[in-house]
């Protein structure tokens, strides 16, 4: 499909105006070539060897030459304004809807896709498609116009002086036409190229800390280097092969004359008349270089055509994106127990199967967490209860209800998530904490602040809660950003919690903060969680050992400490590094 036309459900009213932009560029482009005769009719009233030279028409030829240039320009404003209120319509309106979009996607497509990737999705596809709807398409009916208005211009006058004009152009199309066809998917492979350049980069400025500690070298980074030295490799090597064609099609359409002349000559000398044939030489000298550069133009813009169909098919494919399943036959949620049956995943886009036939339950109330080694799926399955992504097979029931059955604000109403890489928003801490719940008072806010253990916090920041993070160099350590993450789940006191993690960022000090905070948000909720310091999870009500996607083990900690399996060992080592000691020192 052509771009134009997978451009147009963004145009939406605005779709009118575009014929308009075309016609008024056309016109400003033919209104364009009217000077160019009228300077040439100037030139033979002066010098065509009549003896007797009308000043007046001199005068009159040349205000039609200023008339018909004010008008090309006024029109080609028309075709801008025109072109431009389309443009700005669909670049709103592609915004607008790629921001919707993100609203319904699951969960899971953050995860794969970073904000950076996201942005660069929006913002550079929509900045490209107003570039090409504005400017670029305008400017193509014009590329396409002129040279039939040209041509037709120079063969009326001599087709002998046409064709010695054309010897360039007709260069230009075989050579730049052939080129232009077999570098096609040049522009999708640069694209490509210049993707992977910024994702290293991010790469890299992300991972200068750890290069500078350990005292590596910029060599370190082998893919970021890579990627500009493929970069370097492609475009240069680009640029190398269009060398000869546009060295030789620059110096052909420079030096028309070279052609021009001679040709006029031999028209000259055979037909006597040789002033007039000179004044005939200079319509072509005037004409042809208007015709050579939209011949020219209009090659470019077949890679302005290239990389709006590339804009538009990256943004489609956010557009695309499948979103969650919504419940063909909605179900309340009766209660808070949370049931995995054989359940069985595959994250999209991969082809292993990450968790293999799941299945557990978590009476209402209950603790249940995931232990195991790093990589066994985990955290999958915690992703999984908030609808990250849905399950390939088996079913997860949340109140008795499958979850793909609970309408998404009910399951988001009901669930806290505290995920390791849980954000705070550059705002004050009271809407921080507000987020979830923004009818909440300050008082409680302030309580579920005090229950995350976040008061010393809040007393030593310039401006207590209404301080906002991020600003006039208040920053707020990995663990102090749990608690304020925490308070957040304990103010919106949802029945279901699901922890990810939680104490990942924490020093000792933090720690048992966290654990505080954490005993409070659990107390009387269904909580799923997965802790890496088996102590906190020692009062668990289950304890499921997830390993290579299955569980391994379940039970108390008791009674899998005296089965002496997989989780009797992980104990055993715990406890051992617990009580390292340095130089008769506990670590
Ligand atoms: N977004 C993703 N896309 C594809 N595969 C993924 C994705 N996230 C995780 N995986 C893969 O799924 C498997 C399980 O990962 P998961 O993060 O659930 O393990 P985990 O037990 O929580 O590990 P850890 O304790 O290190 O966090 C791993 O093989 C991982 O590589």
């Amino acid at each position: 499909m052509s771009v134009f036309k997978r451009l147009t459900p963004y145009m939406q009213s605005r779709k009118i105006l575009y014929p308009f932009a075309l016609l008024f560029s056309s016109l400003s482009s033919i209104a364009g070539i009217a000077p160019f005769i009228y300077v040439w009719l100037i030139v033979r009233e002066l010098f065509a060897d009549t003896g007797n030279i009308s000043y007046d028409m001199v005068k009159h030829y040349a205000l039609m030459a200023v008339i018909f240039s004010v008008i090309s320009i006024v029109l080609y404003f028309s075709a801008l304004i025109c072109s431009h209120l389309v443009a700005f319509r669909i670049e709103g309106n592609i915004r607008r809807i790629t921001m919707k979009k993100l609203l319904k996607l699951p969960l899971g497509f953050f995860d794969k896709n970073p904000t950076g990737r996201i942005r660069k999705i929006i913002d550079d596809n929509a900045a490209v498609t107003h570039t090409f709807m504005a400017h670029e398409l305008p400017d193509l009916a014009g590329t396409i116009v002129v040279p039939i208005a040209s041509l037709v211009l120079l063969f009326i006058f001599d087709w002998r002086l046409g064709i010695a004009s054309l010897v360039p152009i007709a260069y230009a199309i075989i050579t730049l036409g052939s080129k232009m066809n077999k570098s096609k998917d040049f522009m999708q492979k640069y694209m490509k190229s210049l993707e992977d350049m910024n994702t290293e980069a991010v790469e890299y400025v992300r991972g200068i800390p750890v290069v500078k500690v350990f005292q590596q070298t910029i060599f370190s980074f082998k893919n970021f280097y890579k990627t500009i030295d493929d970069y370097h490799q492609m475009v240069t090597a680009y640029s190398s092969s269009w060398k000869f064609i546009m060295c030789s099609y620059t110096t052909l359409i420079n030096g028309v004359a070279l052609i021009l002349v001679p040709t006029t000559f031999l028209i000259a000398t055979s037909s006597g008349n040789i002033a007039a044939t000179i004044v005939d030489l200079m319509l072509y000298v005037l004409v042809t270089p208007v015709f050579s550069q939209c011949v020219m133009r209009s090659m470019y813009l077949s890679q302005a055509v290239n990389q709006a169909k590339l804009a538009i098919g990256s943004i489609e494919s956010l557009t695309d994106y499948p979103e969650l399943a919504t419940p063909t036959n909605p179900q309340e949620v009766k209660h808070f127990d949370i049931e995995f049956k054989n359940v069985k995943f595959t994250y999209p886009g991969t082809e292993n199967e990450v968790l293999h036939d799941i299945s557990f339950k978590i009476k209402e109330g209950e603790t249940v967490a995931l232990v195991g080694t790093s990589g066994g799926g985990k955290s999958t399955i915690a992703k999984l209860v908030p609808r990250f992504f849905d399950a390939n097979d088996g079913e997860i029931l949340v109140g008795g209800a499958p979850i793909k059955e609970i309408p998404q604000e009910v399951l988001m109403k009901n669930t806290s998530f505290v995920f390791q890489n849980t954000r705070l928003f550059k705002k004050s801490i009271l809407e921080n904490v507000r987020y979830g719940t923004p009818e909440a008072s300050i008082e409680s806010v302030n309580k579920a602040l005090d229950l995350a253990q976040c008061r010393e916090i809040i007393d030593r920041l310039p401006e207590g809660i209404n301080t906002v993070i991020g600003s006039k160099g208040t920053y707020l350590s990995g663990g102090e950003q749990q608690r304020i993450v925490l308070a957040r789940a304990i103010l919106k006191n949802a029945p279901i919690v699901v922890l990810d993690e939680a104490t990942a960022f924490a020093d000792p000090e933090n720690e048992s903060l966290i654990q505080q905070a954490l005993q409070t948000l659990s107390k009387g909720k269904t909580v799923l969680m997965i802790a890496h310091r088996l102590t906190s999870i020692v009062n668990a009500d289950q304890i499921l050992v997830v390993q290579g996607g299955r569980i391994m083990e379940r039970g108390t900690h008791k009674e899998l400490v005296e089965k002496g399996g997989v989780f009797a060992k992980m104990w055993q080592d715990y406890q051992q590094s617990v009580s390292w000691t340095i130089g008769g020192k506990n670590v």
